[in-house]
Formats: C-alpha cells, sequence, structure tokens
C-alpha cells in the first residue's frame, strides 16, 4: 500500500528498493503502487530511484555554475529560433509554457504574465540524433557537457526500470514500454528560476512556471529546498496542492503523451511553480521582499521519434472503445512544442 492517507488526492512515496533486490512478488508490489499512483494522481515521490544522490547533487552545482556565467557566455549556447529544437540556453522571459494554446493572439496575451526562468536543455549527442546539442564553448565551464552526457545515460537507466514497473503493474510485459524507448530520445532540462520580487509572484504579475502538463511520456523532477511547486487536485479542479521537496525522492510524472497512449487511464496532471508557501511570520510581505532562486532539474522521458503507438492493448477493449488515433512520437511532441515560443 501506498504511505499516503488519502491516495487519490496527494502524492504518494514509493521506494523502489524491493524492486531491485526483493522477490517477484515484492516486484509486483511496487510496480502495483507506481501504476495506481499514476492512475489516481499522475503524480508520485520515487525513492531509490536509481539516480544516487551524489550524482543528483553534482548535477545542481554544475547547474549553478552554469546559471552564474556572465550572461554573454550563456548566450553562446543560444537555442535555436525553432521552437521545436529544445536544446541549449533560454534566457528569461523567452519561454511561455501554454496550456494548448495554439493561435497566435492567445499566446501572445499569454506572453503578457512572463515565465521568470532560464533553461538548458541537452539530449542524446550521437550521430544519428534528431537535433543537435548547443554546448556553451568548452573552455568557458571545462567538464559541464561531459557531466550531463553521464547524467543522461544514469536517468536513461532509471527510466528502463520505471518503464519495465509501471508495464507489470499494467498487467503488460515488463518490456512493453521500453521497446519504445530504446533510442534515448529524451531531455534533460536545467532550469534556474532567479530570485524575484516576492509580491509580483503572489499577485499574479510575474510566474515562475504557468500551469501546465508535461508532453511526452514520463517526467523524473529533481528539485532542491525553496518550495513553489505545485500540482492540481485531482478531485477539485482549479484547486493546486504543494509538492514540497522530500530529501532522496525524485518527483515523476505522467506526460501528455502516455495518458493518450493508455486510453486515458494514467493521468497527465497539471503543475506550476509559483512562489514558495508563505511561512507564518506575523507580518505583511514587505513590498520588496525577494523569493530564494530555486533550481531545478527535470529529465523528460519521451518514445523513440520514429515510433508511432496505438492504444495500449489493456486499455481498451469491449465497451472500453480507443479515443485516439494512432499518433507519431515525434509529430505529436513538435506539435505542442511549437507553442512555447
Ligand atoms: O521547476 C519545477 O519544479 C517544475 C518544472 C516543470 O514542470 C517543467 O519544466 O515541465
Ligand atoms: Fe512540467
Amino acid at each position: 500500500m501506498s504511505n499516503n492517507i488519502d491516495q487519490h488526492s496527494s502524492i504518494p512515496i514509493i521506494d523502489l528498493a524491493p524492486a531491485h533486490s526483493g522477490s517477484d512478488k515484492d516486484v509486483q508490489n511496487v510496480a502495483k503502487e507506481l501504476y495506481e499512483a499514476f492512475k489516481n494522481v499522475g503524480f508520485a515521490y520515487v525513492k531509490n530511484h536509481g539516480v544516487p544522490q551524489d550524482v543528483v547533487d553534482e548535477a545542481f552545482n554544475w547547474s549553478r555554475k552554469f546559471f552564474s556565467l556572465p550572461q554573454s557566455d550563456k548566450d553562446l549556447a543560444p537555442h535555436p529560433q525553432e521552437a521545436w529544437h529544445q536544446r541549449g540556453y533560454s534566457s528569461v522571459g523567452r519561454e511561455k509554457l501554454s496550456q494548448m494554446v495554439f493561435d497566435e493572439a492567445s499566446l501572445a496575451a499569454a506572453r503578457n504574465v512572463p515565465d521568470v526562468k532560464e533553461s538548458f536543455d541537452m539530449g542524446r549527442g550521437d550521430d544519428g540524433a534528431p537535433m543537435a546539442n548547443v554546448w556553451p564553448p568548452r573552455e568557458i565551464l571545462p567538464g559541464f557537457q561531459e557531466f550531463l552526457e553521464r547524467f543522461y545515460e544514469v536517468c536513461y537507466a532509471a527510466e528502463v526500470e520505471m518503464l519495465r514497473l509501471v508495464a507489470l503493474g499494467m498487467g503488460l510485459d515488463k518490456e512493453y514500454f521500453v521497446e519504445y524507448h530504446m533510442n534515448k530520445d529524451n531531455q534533460i532540462r536545467l532550469l534556474h528560476y532567479p530570485t524575484i520580487e516576492e509580491h509580483l509572484l503572489r499577485q499574479g504579475k510575474a510566474e515562475r512556471i504557468a500551469a501546465h502538463t508535461d508532453f511526452g511520456t514520463m517526467s523524473m523532477l529533481f528539485q532542491d529546498d525553496v518550495g513553489g511547486l505545485e500540482v492540481e487536485d485531482v478531485s477539485e479542479k482549479g484547486r493546486f496542492n504543494p509538492v514540497p521537496y522530500i530529501p532522496g525522492t525524485a518527483v515523476v510524472n505522467i506526460g501528455d503523451f502516455l495518458m493518450r497512449w493508455s486510453n486515458d487511464e494514467l493521468k497527465s496532471t497539471m503543475h506550476r511553480v509559483k512562489a514558495p508557501p508563505l511561512v507564518r511570520d506575523g507580518g505583511d510581505i514587505p513590498k520588496d521582499r525577494m523569493t530564494k532562486a530555486r533550481y531545478s532539474i527535470v529529465y523528460f522521458m519521451c518514445a523513440d521519434v520514429e515510433k508511432t503507438v496505438d492504444c495500449v492493448p489493456v486499455c481498451w477493449g469491449p465497451g472500453r472503445p480507443k479515443k485516439y488515433e494512432p499518433v507519431n512520437s515525434m509529430e505529436y511532441v513538435n506539435m505542442r512544442m511549437e507553442a512555447l515560443y
């Protein structure tokens, strides 16, 4: 059983350790817990996810080093003009996440409230990669690229284990999802939300990241202890609950692609980053109070770009028709990406 009291609205903490070393029964139990979490909430705190703590710490160190470079140095690794080319550095205000708003006028309106964040994206770097990475010149930050390339592999190993568990939890062959995730068409995103006058966030004049769902299969998020991440309540639309940092865990969530693929059985839940929760200090927020900077690192898992998926076999049948047409992985993600810039 999950550790939480009301498993339909709060995010359970799931320990993968028994699945690493345990019996078939332990593996099945963990798989079921993960599946239930993704079906009911779309989110889980995952412990013993396979990315060692010292590696996570090192990733945050590199992220801090990168974002503290002079602006002119960060701009030497610019995110390409094309929205689908999710690589390199995006400065504060460049990207505006929108939830399924694709026409120009609505996108322009959404951009009036800026997301105050900067990001660096990377992905696979082999010759067959569908998009080239954009690295800063090596001498600017020696070791940065090498670390992220190793980190990517560590995250991929964790991904494979989670994909197997989700498949088992759904009653599928263990390799069912892995077979669509062989090429490592994934993405790592380093995020930095700079310090900002807190009242701007609280009054909705600025955002850290607007409410959205992720696009891909699943996402694994490492966050610092600043706070501000919130997930929409599954039983009360429009209500968002805080997702505080729990040491030793990653926050794992389902993306739209897997929700669609599973005929909406697994939920891709809205989330956002606001000001950190208020601490009761007895007074009003001083006008000039600054929030702490927040750092987070997301590993977005995506199906191989050339693969087309049709409804997962256990998610449809007599009395439960397929809701969606088959869809190609790259076409789907690109369609969603176009709305971002
Ligand atoms: O920074 C965070 O905690 C959230 C990031 C996020 O949701 C995203 O990049 O999709
Ligand atoms: Fe997200």
